[in-house]
């Protein structure tokens, strides 16, 4: 029976084409899960899986070795009777060395049959994520149903000395979020924490066997138009913009900041083309412990009116336009880049810097 406020209400008016616009614009949100050997990345998968409440994730793990495919496993969630396998293709082996331009193509084509809300791909421990995430950034005008959300690492508490390798360092430079894993076991997380800190502004959660971290590890939003809220809190890092410490490695995060002044776009899209592709060139053709590394880039900038967003993994980038309304709510009118990478020289990065911003506020 329906009572008289029932009869008031004014029935919402829904403008269905627009919002079936809108969901035909949705992409699927790709997480990159990395960690050390043994970190506890399978735990995790099976416990988001477990916890996905009707949502249906799909898992893609990356097996080295003999056949050279990659395993993929579909949930519809609350189970394992829902489980369905299946195979994704790629023919040249590894998915971090060689076959990046597949990938995509072959987890878009996952995507396409088995419409997943979510998809995790869980890469080996001694994966490099950083090509990995590159194969993601797919141009705008290829209009692909899926894209990056986020590159999360796994960290073993109860095994500090994990850090000690350069593959587990790497893999931490480039994620937007860390795990603690096995907090339960591990005698001092907070000293892990503390370390952490040196090296990434990565928000980290400290979890037990992946319990209750759906909500914050999945569809994050740490890339592309939505990242405001990641900005925001990488500005809101103690430490973040720092005056320079000098950290414990030659792996660092090193920020430069330019306060309300424009820079000029494209000056900004040469310094960092030749400083990603410098960086990657030398590190190809050197095995020098003291090369320049740069895994990612994060800022934000103006240009006369508009805020632009800057984003890097590896050896691409992006500088896309802020909405105004995002923009506004960040409050404080500044320009800067943040760089995570090894043997970086503040200097160097201050100077480049300064040479792509205008004199004036006026963008003249
Ligand atoms: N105590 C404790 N053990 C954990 C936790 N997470 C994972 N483990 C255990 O750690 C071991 C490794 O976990 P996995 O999930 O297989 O780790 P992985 O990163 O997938 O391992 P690889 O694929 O070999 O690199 C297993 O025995 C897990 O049960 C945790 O939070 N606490």
């Amino acid at each position: 029976m329906m009572s008289d406020d029932d009869d008031e209400e004014v029935p919402e008016l829904v403008e269905t084409a627009e919002i079936e616009e809108e969901e035909k614009k949705k992409k699927i949100p790709v997480t990159i899960l990395c960690g050390f050997l043994g970190a506890g990345k399978s735990t995790i998968v099976a416990q988001l899986v477990a916890e996905a409440s009707g949502r249906r994730i799909a898992v893609v793990t990356n097996e080295f070795g003999e056949s050279g495919g990659l395993e993929s496993v579909i949930t519809a969630g609350g189970g394992a009777t829902t489980w369905a396998a299946e195979t994704v293709e790629l023919r040249n082996g590894c998915v971090c060395c060689s076959v990046k331009d597949e990938l995509a193509t072959s987890i878009e084509g996952l995507a396409e049959r088995t419409d997943p809300d979510a998809i995790i791909v869980e890469l080996s421990g001694a994966a490099n994520p950083g090509p990995v995430a590159e194969s993601f950034w797919l141009d705008e005008s290829l209009e692909s149903a899926i894209e990056l959300d986020a590159v999360v690492c796994v960290v073993d508490c109860a095994y500090p000395r994990s850090l000690e390798y350069y593959e587990a360092r790497r893999q931490i430079a480039y994620a937007d979020r860390l795990v603690l894993s096995k907090p339960d076991i591990a005698p001092d997380v907070g000293k892990i924490e503390r370390r952490l800190q040196t090296m990434t502004s990565a928000e980290t959660r400290r979890a037990t066997r992946g319990a209750g971290l759906r909500g914050w590890l999945l569809a994050t939003g740490c890339y592309g138009e939505n990242a405001k809220r990641e900005i925001r809190r990488v500005l809101d890092t103690p430490g973040a913009f720092g005056s320079g410490a000098v950290h414990e490695t030659a792996f660092t995060t090193v920020s430069v900041f330019q306060e309300d002044r424009c820079v000029d776009l494209e000056k900004v899209r040469a310094f960092l083309a030749s400083l990603l592709w410098g960086a990657a060139e030398a590190e190809r053709s050197s095995s020098s412990s003291s090369s320049v590394e740069i895994f990612r880039v994060k800022g934000m900038v103006r240009a006369g009116a508009c805020y632009y967003l800057v984003q890097g993994v590896g050896e691409v980038f992006e500088v896309t336009p802020m909405r105004p309304e995002d923009a506004r709510s960040l409050d404080f009118p500044l320009g800067f880049l943040l760089f995570i990478g090894t043997n970086l020289d503040r200097n160097r990065l201050e100077k480049e810097f300064a040479l792509c911003c205008h004199h004036h506020n006026n963008n003249k």
